[in-house]
């Protein structure tokens, strides 16, 4: 093994590149692009780019719907950006803050020829760094020598593309006993994934049965409702409950997912919130932003279950997908347990809403 950082190492250095403000040079087929996100470009940067050739804005074509730009590129959008274009023109397109208040941002025109995947990387990266879906790309010729004369992280798709889809793999990097309301007898394991993202914890309470299934709930991170007892959601009522009935059965398995937002982070989410209180709904909120409604990678939670040694669980959810994504990793779910609580009335239409846009058990 060399010392040099792998197609992973640089992808990790990636994002740390994209929410500073830095360009990434992304490389395919002969091309090349520099590519920034559009929520961390600077003034300065911005001169700098258009120096080395012409600017295009990649956005998700749930962004472009509510633009009303084209989208050629099945999930993808490329717009052209006007010479005389600035950051506040481009953040204004990437930020739906104020779509209402500002509804007339066009004509924007999307570009058709050519190829997307230089644009659509640079948008999954964006969103991998948790960052508004939005980037500028900048085609330049030789990628490679730009790279190495301004220190810029250089991404070959043909390895970031299939880096970008796989599971990192998580590893156990250390456990202790927790007491907690629920039961004296917990314990943390803390899982971290060698791509150096998001580390992941499991709680376990007792000693489960690794030959039963288990009674298991995969949690996803809600710092406002987690935490500080948000009304707009119902999840901190269900981690309560969910480690009370693991409590009264005197064993399961809480994976707590840092999968905030539904996987979009917390900015992100917070950014949800302001579009809701426009009157958009939980799910209308993601898309105006250009993400799907529901961006977690469930195949996380699955995975640990197996490294913790199990192999069917009684889940506690009320999301069809989660049983889905567990049994297509291969773990057996022999019962869907409910976990209804928390219902306010600030929260009522939020639960409406993913019981009919997102298929969620009432
Ligand atoms: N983007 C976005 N995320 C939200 C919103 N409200 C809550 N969340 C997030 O949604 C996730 C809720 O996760 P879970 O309760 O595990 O999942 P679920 O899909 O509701 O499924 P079950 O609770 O298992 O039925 C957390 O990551 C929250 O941060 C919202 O309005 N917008
Ligand atoms: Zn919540």
């Amino acid at each position: 093994m060399t010392l040099a950082p792998t197609i992973i190492e640089r992808l990790t250095r990636a994002r740390g590149d994209l929410r500073m403000g830095v360009p990434v040079v992304l490389a395919a087929d002969g091309r090349a692009a520099l590519v920034v996100a559009v929520e961390a470009l600077t003034a300065d940067r911005l001169a700098a780019l258009r120096d080395l050739g012409t600017a295009e804005l990649a956005l998700t074509a749930r962004r472009a719907e509510t633009l009303k730009a084209r989208a050629y590129d099945g999930d993808l959008a490329r717009i052209m950006v006007p010479a005389d274009a600035g950051v506040e023109w481009l953040r204004a397109l990437a930020d739906p803050a104020d779509d209402l208040r500002m509804p007339m941002k066009g004509p924007l025109r999307s570009l058709r020829e050519g190829a997307a995947d230089l644009h659509r990387a640079a948008v999954a990266l964006a969103k991998s760094a948790h960052l508004l879906p939005a980037a500028l790309v900048v085609p330049v010729s030789k990628g490679l020598a730009l790279a190495a004369e301004l220190g810029l992280t250089f991404l070959p798709l043909d390895a970031v593309a299939p880096a970008l889809l796989r599971l990192s793999p998580l590893h156990e990097v250390t456990s202790a006993r927790l007491p907690m309301v629920a039961s004296d007898a917990g314990r943390v394991h803390i899982f971290r994934p060698e791509d150096g993202g998001d580390e992941h914890y499991a709680i376990e309470i007792g000693q489960p049965d690794r030959k039963a299934p288990v009674l298991a709930r995969l949690h996803s991170a809600c710092f406002t409702g987690d935490v500080l007892g948000s009304l707009k959601c119902d999840c901190g009522p269900q981690l309560r409950a969910a480690l009370a009935q693991m409590g009264a059965e005197g064993a399961g398995v809480l994976l707590y997912l840092n999968q905030e937002g539904r996987g979009i982070g917390l900015a992100n989410k917070m950014r949800a919130y302001s579009l809701q209180d426009q009157g958009f709904d939980t799910v209308e909120a993601n898309h105006r932003l250009g993400f799907e409604d529901d961006e977690r990678d469930f195949r996380i939670g699955a995975d640990i279950l197996r490294r913790m040694g199990f192999s069917a669980v009684r889940l506690l959810t009320n999301n069809p997908k989660k049983l889905a994504m567990m049994e297509s990793c291969g773990l057996q779910v022999v019962e869907r347990v409910p976990l209804k609580v928390g219902q306010t009335a600030q929260n009522a239409g939020y639960l409406a809403t993913k019981a009919a846009k997102s298929g969620h058990l009432l």
